[in-house]
């Protein structure tokens, strides 16, 4: 777990002579990020206690959330500096939509969700902030820091995915599955790719918006926690629990 940290980049560098930007980010998202990665939810992914009402009320809201995750890689897509990273994010945006997205339809229908259900499912007020913050980011904002929303939810599932699989998978087929889409090499070369990339221009950035870049971290940490807890507990959190809160 990275210490909490809340100064510049180049204070970070003179406490840890090196370091990397995106150990930077993490560290300025403490403690959200470690409880993101290290939330309940993800040990009972792991360990055969997930009830199937929270996966189902999960995925069916996770859909919504992948669905503009999808978009929001199709702006970075047109964003990136060049082939090689063009390349990368449009493989990641392949797999999204066909294997990733097959994987969510034969578990909705293990779990007896219709489609009528999870085709026009409403976001709850999480999902919906996820969903403001990804797209104007992305959209609107520069590549890097569309790029630190995709860090930040692509690594933190890479986190969890990897310790989950350390363990015997669950019997479930949703449960199993979804931990090696977060454990597989190939998920680990692109989170791998994406550090790699944002650790380059990171540190080019003018101080103004490496905080603002570092503002995002922290934000898409913290819906990442309010997100798994509104699952897994099933309240709706309101505009005035602090996990909504910029
Ligand atoms: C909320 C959330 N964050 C991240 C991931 C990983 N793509 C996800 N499926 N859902």
């Amino acid at each position: 777990m990275p210490s909490e940290f809340d100064g510049s980049f180049t204070d970070f560098l003179e406490s840890a002579p090196g370091g990397r930007f995106t150990d930077w980010l993490a560290a300025c998202a403490e403690p959200y990020w470690s409880d993101a990665c290290s939330h309940p939810f993800t040990v009972a992914i792991g360990d055969g206690t997930m009830p199937e009402e929270a996966y189902a009320r999960y995925l069916i809201e996770d859909y919504t959330f992948v669905t503009d995750l999808a978009s929001t890689l199709g702006y970075l897509v047109a964003k990136a500096p060049g082939m090689p990273a063009k390349s990368r994010l449009s493989g990641f945006l392949a797999l999204l939509t066909s294997e990733e997205n097959d994987y969510f339809l034969r578990s909705f229908e293990a779990l007896g969700v219709e489609p009528q259900v999870y085709e026009t499912a409403a976001q709850g007020p999480v999902t919906r902030a996820f969903s403001q913050l990804l797209l104007k980011s992305s959209g609107q904002g520069s590549y890097a820091e569309g790029l630190a929303c995709l860090l930040c939810a692509e690594w933190c599932y890479l986190t969890w995915g990897q310790r989950e699989a350390g363990k015997p998978r669950p019997d479930a087929f949703y449960l199993a599955e979804w931990i090696d889409l977060h454990a597989m090499p190939g998920f680990e070369a692109f989170v791998t790719w994406i550090r790699a990339e944002m650790d380059r221009i990171g540190p080019t950035l003018p101080e103004p918006e490496q905080a603002r870049v570092a503002g995002l971290f922290r934000q898409m940490s913290k819906l990442e926690v309010a997100f798994f807890e509104a699952t897994w507990t099933g309240k709706v959190p309101g505009p005035e629990d602090d996990l909504l809160r910029t």
